[in-house]
């Protein structure tokens, strides 16, 4: 572990006291909590995690570490996560429905949480600006069998011309100067300095002006960071309830391990005590800020939220499928148990570049945006068949399947480096491969022998 900067040392000790802050110099100096969520939309599965502790107030999250090597991760099943990370979308509290904006969303820990709570019902854009980064986030989504999302790599200033007004609930989980990683990632030390945290505020008052042009009136900001600088935290809070007449909203804040927001370290307004700082003294797990906005002004028609295009996107759509088209997907999707969210497919899907999906969003209202995936894509259409993709086998998890072939322990990683597996099953055609019951991609059968369709990218 790198020495922590003097600056930080002298900064912290000025806004914590000495005793305080020695506390927490040396909690930066032990070791991180790992953690993992527990994906609620997967069929039920037993775990080989003994998941004794618990996070606080988190539906279904523990303390342990998992690797991206176990067929619960491969599947979907669970998300490591660090444990402070899951209050933003916990505080979101997104409801079946609603139309959520998460804009600064890689690698994904708080979107799939959102994909979650809204249970297929409702619109999540995952926005992430970097493009690499945006790739992994599309992954995660679609390992966790989330249906109804928009996966886009934009700059938020360009989203805020197709996304004016539309959002009921926005979380801008903020680049930082990240000094509540500092023990989990130390080369945050390196970068740290005071210059640095003032251009982090800089970014995050450009990234939340735009955001805010994407809120309905009345819309929910959740506003977050992994950092400790006031700069950064109750400094941002204020500058947002001047600015655009937000109001800040009481979270639930368990005194035994959550600190309120301090009012002294910004423009003493008391509200911002309203506001959560997760220490990593305080044993829950890092550092962490989260403050939970309304923007005022009365909801009306206009701002009931629409695309440039002012009208309904679902109403857009035509099937654009032959007939030949749909006999090809039905030979393959009347052998499976289709969740809701692909029933009546025929009617909901749209063809790109011979990509069949149900999107989550017309593809005319945000035809000029980089997009990585839209809703379900169920497959490709080749010469006179039709190959399902991985994320309609992730889908499929939802629901239990009968052609399902279940590996050993050797031909699991076999499957994961993308192998041909002989079986002893006399299926034929397309199957869905498990582990230990965990749904981990297609497989074609013919002759005894599983032909592999792991996606390429995701082998190992
Ligand atoms: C704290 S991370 C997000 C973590 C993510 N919400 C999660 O839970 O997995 C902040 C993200 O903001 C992105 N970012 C950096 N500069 C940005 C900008 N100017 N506008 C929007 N996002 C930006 C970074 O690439 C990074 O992925």
């Amino acid at each position: 572990m790198p020495k922590l900067p003097e600056d930080f040392i002298k900064k912290y000790t000025k806004l914590l006291g000495k005793s305080k802050a020695d506390h927490l110099f040396k909690a930066i100096n032990e070791n991180s909590k790992n953690a993992y969520r527990i994906n609620s939309l997967k069929e039920n599965q037993t775990l080989s995690y003994d998941h004794n502790e618990k996070i606080p107030l988190i539906p279904n999250a523990y303390y342990g570490k998992i690797s991206g090597k176990d067929p619960e991760w491969v599947s979907g099943t669970v998300y490591s996560q660090e444990p402070a990370a899951m209050f933003p979308a916990f505080f979101l509290e997104a409801q079946p429905g609603e139309k959520i904006l998460d804009l600064c969303a890689a690698p994904g820990g708080k979107s799939t949480a959102i994909g979650v709570q809204l249970k297929g019902q409702g619109f999540l854009l995952a926005n992430e600006i970097s493009l690499s980064r945006a790739k992994i986030l599309r992954e995660n989504l679609e390992r966790w069998g989330i249906t109804n999302a928009l996966v886009t790599s934009e700059k938020p200033e360009k989203l805020t011309k197709y996304f004016s007004q539309y959002f009921d609930k926005i979380l801008v989980d903020a680049p930082c100067s990240g000094e509540g990683m500092f023990r989990k990632d130390p080369k945050a030390i390196e970068y740290w300095s005071q210059d640095y945290v003032l251009f982090c505020q800089q970014r995050q008052k450009e990234i939340l002006s735009f955001a805010v042009q994407m809120l309905k009136p009345g819309g929910k900001l959740i506003y977050s960071t992994c950092t400790f600088s006031p700069e950064e935290n109750e400094q941002i809070v204020s500058w947002l309830t001047k600015t655009f007449g937000f109001t800040i909203l009481p979270l639930k804040i368990d005194e035994q391990y959550i600190d309120h927001g301090h009012p002294e370290w910004s423009d003493n307004n008391i509200e911002l005590a309203k506001t959560a700082r997760f220490w990593p003294t305080a044993n829950i797990g890092e550092g962490q800020y989260v403050a939970k906005l309304r923007l005022e002004g009365k909801k009306n028609a206009q701002s009931s939220g629409s695309t440039s295009k002012k009208s309904d996107h679902k109403k857009q759509l035509k099937s654009a499928l032959t007939k030949s088209d749909m006999h090809l997907i039905s030979s393959v999707l009347d052998r499976f148990n289709l969740p809701s969210a692909i029933e009546n497919w025929q009617f909901k899907c749209q063809v790109h570049n011979n990509h069949v999906f149900i999107p989550a969003l017309s593809t005319n209202s945000a035809s000029h945006l980089k997009i990585l995936s839209n809703g379900i894509e169920l497959g490709i259409l080749k010469k006179k068949r039709f190959e399902p993709g991985h994320q309609l086998a992730m889908v499929l998890a939802a629901q239990e399947q009968n052609r399902v072939i279940d590996l050993g322990s050797s031909n699991y990683f076999k499957y994961l480096h993308g192998e041909a597996i002989r079986t002893d099953s006399d299926e034929t055609g397309f199957i869905l491969v498990s582990f230990k019951h965990f749904i981990l991609g297609f497989g074609k059968v013919s002759n005894h022998i599983i032909k592999n369709y792991y996606p390429k990218g995701l082998r190992i």
